[in-house]
């Protein structure tokens, strides 16, 4: 992580608006600011419901807000940036089940006017970086859903972003596959040198991941608190979530979250998910 920002998220507010008559609307965020920083892991939490989709969409350029600003690398972004690739936690519905998996990963890379030789050579490459060596041939439906993702997240990296943005992408996958795909995914960032703003429901997984973990409050969403992960770099799924200061931070999150649904002098059961 550098001191440099590489993404300004800028009092983003955004209201949906009414679905039928009388409906007022839904206020969702109401002054997200928030830097990220060149080449951090970011993790993004909050009760259910606190707009943490919606602020991806609008980072990524896919929504647009209803007012308040992006910035990548100092430039108001309007659109989708090349700059960012996006993996989303349905793979079934993320890649074309009509496409062997090359052309999955190739489909952005030719869409952006990538030679072919170059495409085949970034193909082979990233199915190696994620472990899929030799399924290139092989259709989406045709694997498991934990190599569904693997290609997913082959796709967004043979694109080269600078900013890789992940909504709860491994929400469906079994717990082993899940470790493993986080561990993938720390390995790329080593790789790479991309920033990852990520979106999880799960505090450990935000915890051993990330460098910081912003925390949104109840809807209408404010950034509630950002909480600097300081633990060793290197992390070690057996090692790392064995560290005192790994349960300190998990509790932390978790209090801060528990504090926002349930005020702590209700004396009611706490009553969450997130
Ligand atoms: N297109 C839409 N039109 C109207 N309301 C919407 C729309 N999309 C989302 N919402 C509402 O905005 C709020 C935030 O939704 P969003 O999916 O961004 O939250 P989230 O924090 O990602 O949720 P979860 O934790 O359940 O995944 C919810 O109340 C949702 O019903």
């Amino acid at each position: 992580m550098t001191n440099n920002v590489r993404l300004r998220i800028d009092d983003i507010h955004k209201t949906y608006p009414p679905r039928k008559r009388r409906d007022p609307g839904t206020e969702v965020l109401k002054g997200i600011s928030l830097d990220v920083y060149d080449q951090e892991f970011l993790t993004i939490v909050g009760p259910s419901g606190a707009g943490k989709t919606t602020l991806l969409r609008i980072l990524a350029g896919l929504l647009e807000p209803t007012s308040g600003h992006i910035l990548l690398d100092g430039k108001e972004i309007d659109g989708p940036p090349r700059e960012i690739a996006l993996v989303f936690q349905d793979y079934s519905r993320s890649l074309y089940p009509w496409m062997s998996v090359e052309k999955n990963i190739g489909l952005p890379l030719k869409a952006h006017g990538v030679d072919s030789a170059e495409i085949a050579g970034r193909v082979e490459s990233c199915l190696k970086s994620v472990g899929l060596e030799g399924v290139g041939e092989k259709y989406p439906w045709q694997l498991s859903g934990g190599m569904q993702q693997r290609v997913a997240i082959a796709r967004a990296i043979a694109y080269r972003p600078e900013v890789m943005v992940l909504d709860e992408p491994f929400a469906s996958v079994d717990a082993q596959t899940r470790n493993d795909l986080e561990d993938l995914l720390l390995q790329v960032k080593e790789e790479m040198n991309s920033t990852f703003v990520f979106v999880t429901h799960d505090v450990d997984e935000s915890v051993y991941l990330s460098d910081r973990v912003a925390i949104l409050s109840k809807t209408p969403s404010r950034i509630e608190r950002v909480i600097d992960i300081n633990l060793p770099k290197e992390r070690n799924q057996l090692e790392t979530r064995a560290l005192p200061q790994f349960s300190e931070l998990r509790a932390e999150i978790f209090g801060t979250i528990r504090n926002l649904v349930v005020p702590t002098n209700s004396g009611q059961a706490p009553e969450y998910t997130i």
